[in-house]
């Protein structure tokens, strides 16, 4: 892993709009990996702005995104698809067809996985996949567990992570208990992967993320077994790069 660390998250938020434009700029049909929450939200402005000073396309980017809530209209604003369309795909040039969100309200979810994971596998593998963190070290919607899935498929959320997402609720009962997300194979099979962790509060997360024992009790900890890891950070972290 790679660990950048920046004082503030405006700086942050540029670097990391930079790394993925200069991934389009290298491959104009290049496979982005896309993340929701509030993290990558100052990243995304940034992209937006650059396409918007001419400085980047996307029309032959394609997306996959993480994840999405189950049984949430798409319509409804807290939708991850409403997310990405209103912090990213609404202002830039990418072509409808070419994003993808896995469909939290299909019939049969686990068909919905397989078609979802065969959807990337076709497109080869992603280039760049942005990641947050959940404050119990989830990534995309895999949460701690003795086993971890590899592909695609549904999950409970914990109640921790339903807490942590209420803010974007009206109360805590709006906030859905079932998810769609890709699984630990599935994300661990991007080409490169770009962690943004903001805020001391995930300090200890992090820390654990690159410097604890690899274990499905911190699904981010998986990430120190990917050769192409870069993590962008305003904690006061540290990476132990030796035993002593
Ligand atoms: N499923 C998403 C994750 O993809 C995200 O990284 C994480 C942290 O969110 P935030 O950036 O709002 O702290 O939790 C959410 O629930």
């Amino acid at each position: 892993m790679i660990l950048h660390k920046f004082k503030n998250q405006a700086d942050l938020d540029r670097a990391a709009a930079d790394l993925f434009i200069s991934v389009v700029r290298a491959k104009p049909n290049a496979v982005l990996g896309m993340a929701t929450g509030g993290t990558p939200v100052g990243l995304y402005k940034e992209i937006v702005k650059t396409y918007q000073q001419g400085l980047v396309s996307f029309k032959e980017v394609t997306t996959f995104n993480l994840d999405e809530y189950v049984g949430l209209p798409v319509s409804h604003p807290e939708s991850y698809r409403s997310f990405m369309q209103t912090n990213l795909f609404d202002h830039i040039d990418i072509l409808a067809e070419n994003t993808h969100v896995p469909n939290g309200n299909a019939t049969d979810i686990d068909a919905e996985g397989r078609r979802y994971d065969e959807a990337i596998y076709q497109q080869g593998s992603v280039d760049m996949q942005l990641l947050g963190i959940g404050g119990n070290g989830h990534i995309g919607f895999n949460e701690p567990d003795d086993e971890l899935s590899r592909f695609t498929h549904k999950v409970t959320l914990k109640e921790s992570t339903r807490e942590a997402n209420k803010r974007f609720f009206n109360s805590i009962d709006e906030v859905p208990t079932h998810a769609i997300t890709m699984g630990m194979g599935s994300i661990l099979h991007a080409k490169a992967i770009l962690l943004v962790v903001k805020g001391q509060e995930k300090a200890e997360i992090l820390d654990r993320t690159l410097n604890g024992p690899i274990t499905t009790q911190v699904p981010a900890s998986l990430l120190q077994t990917h050769p192409r890891v870069i993590v962008m950070t305003d904690c006061d972290v540290t990476y132990k790069v030796s035993h002593s």
